[in-house]
């Protein structure tokens, strides 16, 4: 094979239509569309290992109880397990009453006479059923003309009216679906669809289901909006005609092309869950759901336990989820960066729970699909003092005053960097507890006396240096004064805060305290204990341990 000079010339480009009065671009989605899920059907043709007979009753489930009203749930001329399938959940009465399988085949009698083999006994059914219409699969696959297309979808349709009308104890439903709608010539596909229709004779009650496929994405899909709204425009009895898409992902724009052709005039919408499917797959309908949910729009379909369904689709499928798939994956809900760890922090605290939701960087309440906050905020070394201060405050109940998230974020930075990975809330704590709580040489506060008289106040101190036990004694206007002033260096308190942690018998006291130390640069110390006197003087000693090993590093380098 000789290579061409520029191999991009190897493909052209897509034609598009023109429709220069669109009117799509204006319209706003306001409510769900009619869903069908494909997943038993085109999810399945595309898996490694199609479903079993117990896969596909677990998935199908699954689809009942998120709120699929129609659902695809075979092919069945196609094998064994999926025309035993269908026979299962119509003998086992498996398909509740607000619920339509369908099923698809292919335009052929000897496969269509077996698709209703596989349906005899149904409420309700739809029969789908297909024909590619591009020129490239006229001339590579069928090797006919529009006229020798067209015929083979008409001769179908006869075909399956036929067998419908000879059992009508089902409530038979028919979706005709012009195989790569999107690269099949816009008007002959409207010519196809018309003989359809002149085919099914459908009415306003009884609708025909044109399914618009987007069977291999092509084009931007602002391109595949025109076509919708250039078909809804002139397919016959637009009033007696349901327009469903179908589209997949190959350009990464499936969801964005079934937005813009609902927006476009489509009524329904096939896809499959988190959005397997031949290829790149089919359009997630959890994502499609979700982006409804998120403007304030009712999707009609339930994905309150998302790890839930998650777990049925990943069990059957055998295909894990991207960690950052929309809305579901591990991490998407997820900030690791400092900036938006900060905002996430001060849009959980001003967040009312009966508000309209505002948390920065967070398009969905992670509760609303019932994921808990735990993850929200994870910390490595792109994060900054938000995202540490809010896992303390969520974990320990430890809220540290701002100058000392500074300082702590420093050292947890330090750390970070340093192990090159993530930290986890717990792994933080216990840098707090080494750098602070356990900061008790070269000064141990063994135990203490506070008088007080008049607002004054006196202290005697047991305080273990260098293995001695020593007494320090101090005088003031208050304890923290008594306490300074019974230190044998010269330090300054430049802040102070304390908190209860927890509340009632079990509540603790934590203080914290900025101190500088002969001039040097400020530092922090924490105090935890029952007693907030007790918490404060802590506080203090671990502020004045740090400072002297400050002190001590300092002089080393020197
Ligand atoms: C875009 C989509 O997802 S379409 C759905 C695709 N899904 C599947 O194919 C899964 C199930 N399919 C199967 O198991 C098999 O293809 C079967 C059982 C349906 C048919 O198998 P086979 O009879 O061996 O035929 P095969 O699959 O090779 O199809 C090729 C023949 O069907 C014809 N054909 C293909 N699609 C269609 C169609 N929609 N309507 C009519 N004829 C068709 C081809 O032109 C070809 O005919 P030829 O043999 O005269 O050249
Ligand atoms: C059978 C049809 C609807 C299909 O799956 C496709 O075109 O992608
Ligand atoms: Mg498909």
């Amino acid at each position: 094979m000789t290579m061409l000079k520029d191999p991009s010339k190897k493909y052209r480009p897509f034609t598009q239509i023109q429709i220069p009065d669109r009117t799509w671009p204006d319209q706003i989605i306001d409510k769900a569309p009619i869903w069908l899920s494909t997943d038993l059907r085109d999810g399945n043709q595309s898996l490694i290992e199609p479903m079993d007979a117990e896969k596909k009753m677990r998935f199908f489930k699954c689809l009942v109880a998120v709120g699929l009203k129609e659902i695809e749930v075979g092919f069945p001329s196609a094998s064994q397990t999926d025309f035993d399938f269908v026979r299962e959940l119509i003998e086992g009465g498996h398909i509740p009453d607000d619920v339509t399988i369908q099923v698809l085949t292919q335009a052929r009698d000897d496969l269509i006479e077996r698709t209703f083999e596989s349906l005899k006994g149904a409420k309700k059914a739809i029969v789908h059923y297909y024909n590619a219409c591009a020129p490239s699969f006229r001339k590579i696959v069928f090797n006919q003309d529009k006229t020798g297309v067209k015929a083979i979808a008409v001769a179908a349709g006869s075909t399956i009216k036929r067998l419908a009308d000879a059992a009508p104890e089902t409530q038979w439903g028919f979706e005709y679906s012009p195989e790569v709608f999107s690269s099949t010539e816009i008007d002959f596909a409207v010519e196809v669809c018309n003989a359809v229709i002149g085919v099914f004779q459908p009415t306003p009650a009884n609708k025909l289901i044109l399914n618009l496929p987007a069977t291999i994405e092509c084009a931007t899909p602002n391109n595949y909006a025109d076509q919708i709204e250039w078909f809804g425009r002139h397919v016959d009895r637009r009033d007696s005609v349901l327009i469903s898409v179908h589209t997949h992902n190959d350009r990464g724009t499936g969801v964005a092309a079934s937005e813009l052709a609902v927006m476009a005039g489509a009524d329904r919408v096939e896809g499959c869950l988190f959005g397997n499917g031949e290829r790149t797959g089919n359009v997630c309908l959890v994502t499609l759901a979700l982006n409804l949910y998120t403007q304030g729009i009712d999707p009609e379909l339930d994905f309150s336990d998302i790890d839930a369904v998650r777990k049925v689709v990943e069990d059957c499928n055998q295909i894990p989820v991207h960690p950052r798939h929309p809305y579901v994956g591990d991490l998407v809900h997820t900030a690791f960066s400092g900036s938006h760890q900060d905002a996430i922090r001060k849009g959980f605290a001003q967040q009312d729970p009966e508000a309209v939701w505002e948390v920065p960087y967070l398009p969905i309440d992670p509760a609303d699909i019932g994921r808990d906050y735990e993850a929200v905020i994870r910390v490595n070394s792109q994060s900054g003092k938000g995202g540490i201060t809010f896992l303390l405050e969520q974990e320990y109940g430890i809220n540290l005053p701002r100058r000392m998230q500074i300082e702590f974020s420093q050292v947890v930075q330090r750390e970070t960097d340093r192990l090159g990975l993530e930290m986890t809330a717990s792994q933080i704590h216990q840098l707090l507890e080494s750098e602070y709580l356990k900061a008790t040489s070269p000064y141990e506060l063994k135990g203490h006396r506070l008088q007080e008289e008049n607002g004054d106040s006196s202290v005697e101190l047991k305080v273990q240096v260098d293995g001695q036990e020593q007494r320090w004694n101090g005088s003031g206007k208050g304890p923290l004064e008594a306490l300074v002033s019974s230190l044998p260096l010269s330090v300054e308190i430049m802040d102070y805060h304390e908190h209860a942690i927890g509340a009632g018998a079990s509540a603790k006291a934590a203080s914290y305290i900025e101190i500088r130390l002969d001039g040097q640069r400020p530092l922090h110390g924490i105090g935890i204990d029952e007693n907030i006197t007790t918490a404060s003087f802590r506080a203090l000693f671990s502020a004045l341990n740090r400072a002297v090993k400050q002190a001590e590093l300092k002089t080393e380098a020197a």
